[in-house]
């Protein structure tokens, strides 16, 4: 096993985490179907986190792809699956998530029940949080579900939202589940974010570019000016890789660490709660990580 790395020993006193899961990562890239092994895993990981004492809140992508599978089972889509982000395509996107959505949680669900976990479902738009009273329900369901040791699972509700209702609020735009998860570390006030996608981390360029190197603690002054970005991924979010970057160092920023790592990675999140160097993290005062003696999470 790897040993600890000092920079990560804060995570050992992180108690409520939030995990972001990508398309690219509940889904196949081959054919587009679900990812049940890597769900599975992830389902399994969260038992052990919630076992631990640890909180834990799922943001998950995959409605979308889930009901343009359903829908070109039963009858031909003309849309691409590429397309369906594509604003000219979004009646389709929105039907797709409409339909793909209770799939999805409905596959969360029955995997959550075979661990003896409780997961519960919660849609919202970004319309929703324009309202204090809104926000104020929202965090108290989630702060009575996390006391029951249930697993809350968000997604947007794409088949009700519209991007021109984007809610903004100390420079925080929801607008996918990137930003939506964002926003939800700061009203739950989460411990540490993690954005699972389909690559190990931040990479000094597109990921395949020759002398492309992983970077594992990103450095504001540093990095920004560095990094080059390269395409989206397959059917990824809204804002791409450079659109994440900004969206980790603002919520570091607000004072929650967050570490984008692969949701190919085995055990991605018990590595990650046991401060292992993966991924590529954000913090507020990198500096200052060295010296830090965290109390343990027990995990
Ligand atoms: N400098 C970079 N470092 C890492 N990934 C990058 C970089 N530039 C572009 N990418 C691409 O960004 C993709 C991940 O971002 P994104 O599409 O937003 O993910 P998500 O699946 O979470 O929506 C990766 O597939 C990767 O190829
Ligand atoms: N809400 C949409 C996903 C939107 C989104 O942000 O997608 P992704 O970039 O794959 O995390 C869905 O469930 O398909």
């Amino acid at each position: 096993m790897r040993s600890m790395d000092c920079r990560r020993s804060f995570v050992k006193s992180c108690r409520r985490i939030i995990i972001k899961v990508g398309t690219n990562v509940v889904t196949r890239a081959e054919d587009g179907k679900f990812a049940l092994g890597r769900i599975g895993s992830l389902c399994e990981q969260v038992k052990e986190l919630v076992e631990s004492g640890i909180e834990v809140i799922i943001v998950t992508s995959g409605a979308v792809g889930m009901g343009y599978r359903l829908l070109r089972h039963h009858r031909t889509l003309n849309t691409s699956f590429a397309d369906l982000a594509k604003p000219e395509s979004q009646p389709d996107g929105k039907a797709c998530a409409a339909v793909g959505q209770s799939g999805l949680i409905t596959l969360y669900d029955t995997l959550f029940s075979l661990l003896d976990v409780a997961s519960s479902q919660l849609l919202v738009t970004s319309r929703d949080f324009r309202n204090t009273e809104f926000r104020n329900q929202l965090v108290d369901t989630v702060n009575s579900l996390l006391a029951m040791q249930v697993v809350p699972i968000f997604n947007e509700n794409d088949a009700i939202s519209t991007r021109e209702e984007s809610y903004k609020e100390n420079g925080q735009v929801f607008w996918d589940n990137d930003s939506l998860a964002a926003l939800l570390a700061s009203e739950v006030k989460a411990d540490l974010l993690i954005f699972l996608m389909d690559v190990d981390g931040l990479y000094t360029m597109p990921p395949l570019q020759p002398g492309s190197k992983l970077i594992q603690t990103f450095m504001k002054e540093k990095h920004i000016e560095e990094v080059k970005y390269g395409e989206k991924s397959r059917h990824g979010s809204r804002g791409g890789m450079e659109e994440k970057v900004r969206i980790a160092q603002s919520v570091a920023d607000a004072g929650v660490p967050v570490i984008i790592t692969s949701g190919f990675l085995p055990d991605a999140m018990k590595k990650i709660l046991r401060g292992e160097q993966i991924g590529t993290l954000f913090h507020k005062e990198t500096s200052s990580l060295l010296q830090k003696v965290p109390e343990s999470n027990g995990f």
